[in-house]
């Protein structure tokens, strides 16, 4: 799919975004979000449009109020005393009335398109392939979800405001030259003028944004680093290494914010001389004319009024340029993002998950990691249904990639994976993950019970099989230890238990599925003699009639096991029983002997 910056713009129409600012490539951004999100809420949009007219034209109202009382003034008309005050006090509160609706309705639109944006990007995100979340460390992508949404609602809000900003100039202008052309177009001519230096600050700013936004999220990426380990950090007397990590982050993010700052400062001074200009260009002419003999002070200072309102619209559109820059920068991010194809999905014909007892095949698979030069080159076995087969071999050999293909978190680049006779690929996804159960070696809890995250195996669980896993995987036994029982909070990842007792509730959680396949990628260090013994058990037990993939780290996991594929250099280099293969005495044994594998 292509990018928004690839996406062709239709020539022959000239909107009226892009008619505004000239050949601005934020408009096809404009032309997304309107297309994609804003145009979905129709009444919030008449709401403001009418609210807007309102105050536009009130607005434009009060230079022929102080227009009239002039006059009345200078007449000696009584009516002064009343009509005057009484206009000024009704335009005035109608104005603040329709600007508090105006601006609470500009808000709500901008928050609901943002809440959008925030949506589809979580959606695309917790369905996108694995490998393209992993891309990025988690604060950045968080970062798109906070700092990007931020600077697209900021530049959101200025651009309805312009709309407004538009109308309100356009209404001074009408009464302007109803009051008095000659002035008004002394005064008009000079406002292009300042529009060459701002578009170029523009440029500049959305330049500015982009790299500032970018910094944003490297620095939440590298504090999130250095507090999530924090205990290394100390232990290795890594705070002099973090503090100067950290002091070189803050530094370029300063950088970068000071160059934003700085050209969006530029605009309003350029904004402001402009202003001046053009009213000691008014004043000059208007003393020359008054000289001659010409209009009155009322039309005078109708005009000069209606001038100094337009004063303030005119430098917000002045400055909307660069502005909006900011926003679209973060936009650009997000759409790239919500872009970005996604690989692992169904294909269009899929085959329901096959009968079967839980038969895995890899058949010559080939996977390598983006970037990388070594991966699976070849991989080819055959588990037997029921059967508990553990994956052993050096550290790096490719035993956890392989078993992350079967859930398919990546697909084969070569070659394929059968279950049950049929190609990954070909099975529905759903289905497929859903005979599946996954332990990865240090499980990460979600921040909720225990009871909770056990239940992600199976939700509609009843009391009575929730009971038999939490038995079976030895749960019950740390329960009492935990202040509210299986209904205690476990912490951020589950910090709030031990290393064992995470792999507890994890492995629960996988047998609560009563998974045809079960997949662990066993932990080492995680456990104490006691918990391990209790894992152990839980193990037998979840292992007993369903295949079972073991990446094994431990001897007494691999005696358990059938069989036994070693890997070496993502390929299978020797394969068979505990017996046999130490007969064999080739890379199993010396894995053995050197005490690779624990006792
Ligand atoms: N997400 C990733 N991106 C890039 N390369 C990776 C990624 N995960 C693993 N690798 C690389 O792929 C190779 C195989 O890694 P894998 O984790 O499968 O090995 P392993 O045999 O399970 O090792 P260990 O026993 O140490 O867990 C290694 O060289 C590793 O550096």
């Amino acid at each position: 799919m292509p990018t928004i910056l690839e996406k062709p713009i239709k020539k022959n129409k000239k909107p009226f975004f892009s008619s505004l600012f000239g050949n601005n490539p934020s408009f096809p951004f404009m032309q997304r979000l309107w297309k994609e999100e804003i145009r979905f809420h129709p009444r919030r949009i008449v709401i403001i449009i009418i609210l807007t007219l309102i105050m536009a034209g009130l607005t434009a109202l009060y230079p022929l109020v102080i227009k009239r009382a002039l006059d009345m003034f200078k007449d000696n008309d009584p009516r002064i005393l009343y009509q005057v005050p009484l206009l000024v006090v009704i335009v005035t509160a109608a104005k603040a009335a329709s600007q508090y609706g105006q601006s609470l309705a500009i808000q709500g639109l901008v928050l609901v398109v943002i809440r959008g944006l925030q949506n589809k990007m979580f959606l695309h995100l917790v369905h996108t392939d694995i490998a393209k979340v992993e891309k990025e460390a988690p604060a950045q992508l968080a970062s798109r979800f906070t700092t990007d949404a931020l600077s697209i609602r900021e530049a959101m809000i200025r651009v309805v405001n312009a709309f407004g900003d538009s109308i309100t100039v356009v209404g001074l202008v009408a009464s302007m030259f109803y009051m008095d052309w000659e002035l008004s177009l002394i005064a008009a001519l000079l406002y292009p003028i300042a529009a060459v230096p701002i578009q170029k600050l523009g440029k500049r700013v959305r330049r500015a944004s982009g790299n500032m936004q970018e910094q944003v999220g490297k620095t939440a990426a590298l504090l999130n680093e250095t507090f999530a380990q924090a205990r290394t950090v100390r232990v290795y007397g890594m705070e002099k290494r973090e503090i100067e990590r950290a002091g070189h982050s803050f530094d370029q993010l300063y950088d970068a914010t000071l160059k934003i700052i700085s050209g969006r400062a530029r605009v309003d001074p350029i904004m402001e001389v402009l202003g001046g200009t053009a009213v000691a260009a008014v004043l000059g002419f208007a003393g020359w004319r008054a000289a001659m003999g010409g209009a009155t002070l009322g039309d005078f200072s109708g005009f000069v009024a209606a001038l100094l309102l337009a004063a303030r619209p005119l430098r917000a559109l002045g400055s909307l340029s660069a502005a909006m820059q900011e926003g679209i920068s973060g936009l650009d991010r997000i759409f790239k993002m919500i872009d970005e194809p996604i690989e692992i999905i169904d294909k269009k014909e899929v085959t329901p998950l096959p009968a079967g007892q839980g038969n895995i095949k890899f058949e010559d698979v080939h996977f390598i990691y983006p970037g990388r030069e070594l991966g699976l080159q070849g991989l080819d076995f055959n588990v037997e249904p029921g059967l508990t087969v553990a994956l052993v071999g050096p550290s790096g050999a490719g035993k956890s990639t392989a078993l992350t293909l079967i859930p398919r978190l990546h697909d084969v680049q070569k070659g394929r994976i059968l279950f049950d006779g049929v190609d990954l690929r070909d099975i529905a996804m759903g289905e497929l993950r859903s005979a599946i159960a996954y332990v990865p070696q240090d499980p990460l809890l979600f921040d909720m019970s225990v009871l909770e995250n056990i239940l992600i195996g199976k939700p509609e669980a009843t009391q009575e099989e929730i009971q038999q896993v939490l038995d079976g995987a030895a749960v019950t036994s740390f329960l009492h230890n935990l202040p509210q029982g299986v209904n205690t909070r476990v912490g951020h990842g589950g910090q709030l238990l031990s290393g064992g007792q995470r792999q507890r509730v994890a492995l629960a959680r996988a047998l609560l599925r009563n998974p045809r396949l079960l997949l662990l990628d066993e932990a080492t260090s995680a456990l104490d003699t006691e918990s391990e013994y209790m894992v152990q058990q839980a193990l037998v037990k979840l292992r007993k009639d369903r295949t079972t993939l073991i990446v094994a780290h431990r001897l007494s996991t691999v005696r358990a096991a059938n069989l036994i594929i070693v890997m070496h250099d993502g390929l299978v280099a020797e394969c068979g029983n505990h017996e046999a293969l130490m007969d064999y005495n080739g890379l199993y044994a010396r894995l053995v002997q050197t005490q690779d594998l624990n006792r």
